[in-house]
């Protein structure tokens, strides 16, 4: 039975005894093979190891590595070097995040959350790829934006920061208590450029809930449902659950996200699809699939924005496909995340 998909927040599975046993037993060979060394089902050793080639092992040991605390600063209400004079004041050692400008890093956890920095706005948490995709997004004040899965919110408020409270952000999600989640922590973030959506289960209720944005957005963000397989630095348990029929359930989900943000964008809109996945098939394969049904978008590569927004010093992509940003913590320090951006093809 495939698990439920990857939804942003951790369903704990601990591996089955008889595969307990064997990979226990694989690991106590002179030369245990790759599966039993990386840790993980030998489906999944293959798969990774195609991906990944000769840095297959740093790249997984990086995702058994101890993930640090990130926080975003919101810039809506303050700045990064007053949250960190904030935190050093509590006796919090933090420093800035190598990479996103709006970042800062704690390497112990701490109880972040009862600040009142926090209850008052100033910092979310949020992992430096989250923030990072956020800000490659391409996103613009005065942009009208549609996010398909929003959840509780974690891009749509970092997107509603960077466009200044200006613009209308469409956050929309099937969950509802993630949503109502989003709407609290809106508040608290003082966005107010933002309309918040429940969507149906049923395809036709959707297609008629969706109608009305038909065309008309300049972007539209899909933060895919997906294994979740870029963050097993905090769930090491979560790589068990992930079994083929549940990875072809995610693939087939992206892929009409995936579509269906193509009707939703405008003349000249643009996509920022991403997963926290390290997987091709959640990632690449998902754009290749989608442009070979559509001849009306392009890539566009997201070396082109890194400088507007930042980010020139972030190390090269973990992925085949240059224009496409795969982060993970063994080149970035990060979650694994992945983004690629498209753009509808000039008319
Ligand atoms: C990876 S999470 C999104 C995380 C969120 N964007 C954030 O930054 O915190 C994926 C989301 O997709 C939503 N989802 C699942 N199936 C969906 C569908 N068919 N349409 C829209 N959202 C869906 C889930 O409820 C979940 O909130």
């Amino acid at each position: 039975m495939p698990a439920d998909l990857f939804l942003g927040n951790y369903a704990i599975e601990a591996p089955s005894e008889d595969e307990t046993t064997r990979l226990l037993r694989a690991q106590a060979l002179e030369t245990p093979p790759l599966d039993a060394r990386l840790n993980v089902p030998p489906w999944l050793a293959e798969r990774l190891i195609h991906r990944y080639g000769d840095a297959t092992e740093t790249e997984i040991e990086a995702l058994a590595g101890r993930a640090p605390l990130d926080l975003r600063v919101n810039s809506l209400k303050s700045s990064r070097d007053d949250v960190l004079g904030l935190l050093t004041d509590h006796g919090f050692a933090a420093t800035k995040t190598p990479y996103s400008p709006l970042g800062l890093r704690l390497s112990d956890p701490v109880p972040l959350k009862s600040l009142p920095a926090f209850g008052k706005g100033l910092f979310e948490i949020q992992d430096e790829a989250s923030q990072i995709a956020a800000l490659l997004s391409g996103v613009a004040p005065r942009d009208q934006v549609l996010e398909l899965c929003a959840g509780a919110g974690g891009k749509t408020l970092a997107l509603g920061a960077l466009m200044q409270n200006k613009g209308q952000i469409y956050a929309l999600d099937t969950d509802k208590r993630r949503l109502q989640e989003l709407k609290e922590r809106a508040d608290r973030a003082r966005l107010t450029n933002l309309q918040i959506h429940r969507l149906t289960l049923g395809a036709e209720k959707r297609a008629d809930q969706l109608y009305r944005f038909n065309g008309q957005m300049d972007l539209v963000v899909v933060d895919a449902p997906c294994s979740g397989s870029g963050t097993w630095r905090r769930n090491p348990e979560l790589r068990w659950r992930l079994d083929e029929e549940f990875l072809a359930e995610a693939v087939a989900l992206q892929r009409s996200l995936l579509l269906e943000a193509m009707m939703l964008a405008g003349p000249k809109g643009r996509i920022a699809y991403m997963t926290c996945s390290i997987l091709g098939e959640e990632n690449e394969d998902v754009i290749d699939y989608a442009l070979s049904r559509n001849d009306q978008w392009e890539l566009t590569d997201y070396h082109r924005k890194l400088g507007d927004v930042g980010l020139a010093d972030l190390p090269e992509t973990a992925s085949h496909a240059p224009e496409m940003l795969q982060l993970t913590p063994a080149r970035h320090g990060t979650d694994g995340f992945f983004l690629a951006l498209l753009q509808r093809c000039p008319e």
